[in-house]
């Protein structure tokens, strides 16, 4: 048992979304006092009552100021964003607000009022934008193309300008796609793996809906966007260690997290279908509405700084990621139609 008095004090912002699971799990197994930030209440089963939530919402000044105050942490894990690039063009201000300014707040409150406090910024592959270069590191341009990807870049370029500025101890992340059995069902990855899942319980329609507000599964058919899209897929879980590397090194840096390889969606269909013994051919169709007219075609980490450096090496691969978010969509789907068998409805 860690005393009271020697333990660390980490706040996570964002700490209800998948990230924020994960690490929260990592923290409290290393010994920390965590503090973590939701916009929304949050179920008390998670993490049971390890967790000091505190919620609220982070572009409010006066309740950014008192959890910074209150949590006094030694390390701040800044995951809150608005996290989908398709939205963040129905909210672009909001996205500005959260995503650049509050990481912007916090390095200000480091500077004046906490400078030995640590920081991780949760910088994004979307900063790069449509990019040409064929695998993306720490010294990759930034081109970013959607408000989401602007808004992380500013957040991005304030926290290496602070760090350089004022010898903070503030990293980014620049991290690539990162799913789990977490992710929520309106990126690709989960909506790919829900409805393979479906299928191979010979449903063809799902009550969960997809971004036109349709069936996920609908007449038996997954609709989705551009399936020639290659992105580096990587699994959540290793990236909050990546997380936990970069704050604890005595240098604070920038770091290119991803898998190193890169995968179509269509691939990805591929597997999802494949752990269920079904042809994805037979399943999925593409719906012009789903195109993005911004997107990243290809996206693939070099992440040769954060191995050679931190010594991270990622648990999960691509087919290993693929079976378990599938096997776990299965097994939620049998619980809930065993329980409609129950209840009848
Ligand atoms: N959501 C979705 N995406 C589709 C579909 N069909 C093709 N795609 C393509 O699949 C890719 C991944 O889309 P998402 O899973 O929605 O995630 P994202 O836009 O890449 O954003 C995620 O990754 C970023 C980079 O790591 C993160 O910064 C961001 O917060 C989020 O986690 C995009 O190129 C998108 O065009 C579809 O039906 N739905």
């Amino acid at each position: 048992m860690v005393e009271d008095h020697v333990r660390k004090r980490a706040l996570v912002t964002g700490g209800a979304g998948q990230d924020g699971w994960y690490l929260i799990n990592l923290l409290l197994a290393h010994g920390y006092d965590v503090f973590a930030q939701s916009r929304h209440a949050v179920d008390s089963e998670i993490h049971g009552d390890r967790v000091h939530w505190h919620i609220g919402n982070l572009t409010d000044e006066a309740f950014l100021r008192n959890l910074l105050v209150t949590a006094a942490p030694d390390e701040i894990y800044n995951l809150a964003a608005v996290s989908r690039p398709s939205i963040s063009w129905d909210i672009p201000i909001e996205t500005a607000l959260l995503n650049s300014l509050v990481p912007h707040r916090i390095c200000e409150f480091i500077r004046r009022e906490a400078p030995t406090c640590r920081l991780f910024q949760a910088s994004s592959s979307e900063i790069y934008g449509d990019t040409r270069a064929e695998v993306q590191d720490e010294d990759t341009r930034a081109n970013p193309g959607s408000p989401y990807g602007i808004s992380k870049a500013y957040a991005h370029q304030i926290v290496g300008a602070y760090r350089r500025q004022y010898g903070l101890h503030l990293s980014c992340g620049i991290l690539f796609n990162h799913e789990s059995p977490r992710r929520p069902l309106n990126f690709v990855s989960q909506k790919i793996a829900h409805a393979a899942a479906a299928a191979s319980l010979g449903l063809t329609e799902t009550r969960e809906l997809d971004e036109r507000g349709k069936p996920i599964l609908f007449n038996g058919k997954l609709y989705l966007g551009d399936i020639t899209v290659r992105r580096d897929f990587g699994f959540a879980g290793d990236f909050v260690e990546a997380m936990r590397l970069i704050v604890q090194n005595d240098a604070p840096a920038d770091y290119a997290v991803g898998s190193g390889q890169a995968h179509s969606i269509a691939e990805f269909c591929e597997v999802a279908f494949k752990v269920c013994g079904l042809d994805w051919k037979k399943y999925v169709s593409v719906d012009e509405t789903l195109l993005r007219k911004v997107d990243s075609h290809f996206t693939q980490a070099d992440p040769s700084k954060l191995k050679a450096k931190l010594g991270w090496q990622p648990k999960v691969d691509f087919l290993g990621l693929v079976e378990t978010m599938v096997q776990e969509r299965v097994r939620i789907l049998k619980l809930s139609q065993a329980s409609t068998d129950a209840t009848g409805t």
